[in-house]
């Protein structure tokens, strides 16, 4: 069994980079609606036993609520910066459980279960850092590490090679796992652009009912229309693509 560690940064601050093309309460229901999909996913999982998310959003209390999740407040761990509040919640959750810890981003609308569960059984078999890269292979998506060798963490830009090099430094084997779920982030319009032109219709997900089924969800379509086509992955074909 797992557990997973989910930082969420200030609804009314997240997806900052898409204020060219949303207005801040669009972006609070979209950032909102993507860590639903992903703690749904969580619980989803039969490997993952504890969730926890970090988070002083004034509505993270009550979201955790309704999926069976711990909310911690940043100040409880007394450290600000994605980083530093990473390491400080990973640390106290590790002392309580020597198992398998996952880190992981909340706008991550395709993960799903089995995204998680791969993961999962890739560090448990193999053991060390496994690393879920964003679908351009430079950022850093997910995590999962050995409680008891909690790697140094480096989100920010190049993460990924920037994790690599830190677990080689540390003595880790660092393995990557490619799967479409978890390569997805949104964080530009053309990160939206690409999801919505693999984002199933039929979806039950938060994020599909918020984009595919509302007026406001056809206009962003619509504004999106005018950007070059969504690059796909810098994987390729190589993608595992979630079920
Ligand atoms: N608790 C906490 N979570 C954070 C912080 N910064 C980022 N996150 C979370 O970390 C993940 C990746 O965040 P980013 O994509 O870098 O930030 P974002 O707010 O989603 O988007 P931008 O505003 O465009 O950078 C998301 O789940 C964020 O909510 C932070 O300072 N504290
Ligand atoms: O390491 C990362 O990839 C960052 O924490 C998140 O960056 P991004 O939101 O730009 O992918």
């Amino acid at each position: 069994m797992a557990q997973a560690l989910l930082p969420l940064k200030d609804l009314v601050e997240a997806k900052s980079r898409l204020a060219g093309l949303l207005r801040p309460a669009e972006r609070r229901a979209l950032a909102q609606a993507m860590a639903e999909d992903v703690l749904f996913s969580l619980r989803q999982s039969d490997e993952i036993s504890r969730v926890v998310m970090v988070s002083d959003d004034p509505g993270a209390e009550a979201l955790c609520a309704v999926y069976g999740a711990e909310c911690w407040s940043e100040a409880s761990l007394g450290c600000r910066g994605l980083n530093p509040v990473i390491d400080a919640a990973a640390t106290r959750m590790r002392t309580e459980a020597d198992n398998t810890l996952l880190v992981l981003h909340a706008d991550l609308p395709l993960l799903s279960a089995a995204d998680i569960d791969a993961v999962i059984l890739q560090q448990s078999q193999h053991g060390g850092l496994v690393i879920g890269p964003d679908r351009r292979g430079s950022g850093t998506n997910l995590l999962a590490f050995s409680g008891q060798a909690l790697p140094e963490f480096r989100f920010g830009a190049d993460s990924c090679s920037r994790h690599r090099a830190g677990a080689s430094e540390a003595g880790i084997a660092a393995s990557v796992v490619h799967r479409a779920g978890i390569g997805c982030d949104i964080d530009e319009p053309q990160d939206l652009k690409y999801l919505m032109s693999r984002m199933s219709r039929t979806s039950s997900s938060h994020t599909a009912r918020l984009l595919c089924t509302t007026q406001w969800g056809a206009r962003v379509g619509i504004a999106l229309d005018s950007l070059p086509p969504a690059a796909s992955s810098a994987q390729g074909e190589k993608w595992e693509a979630a079920p």
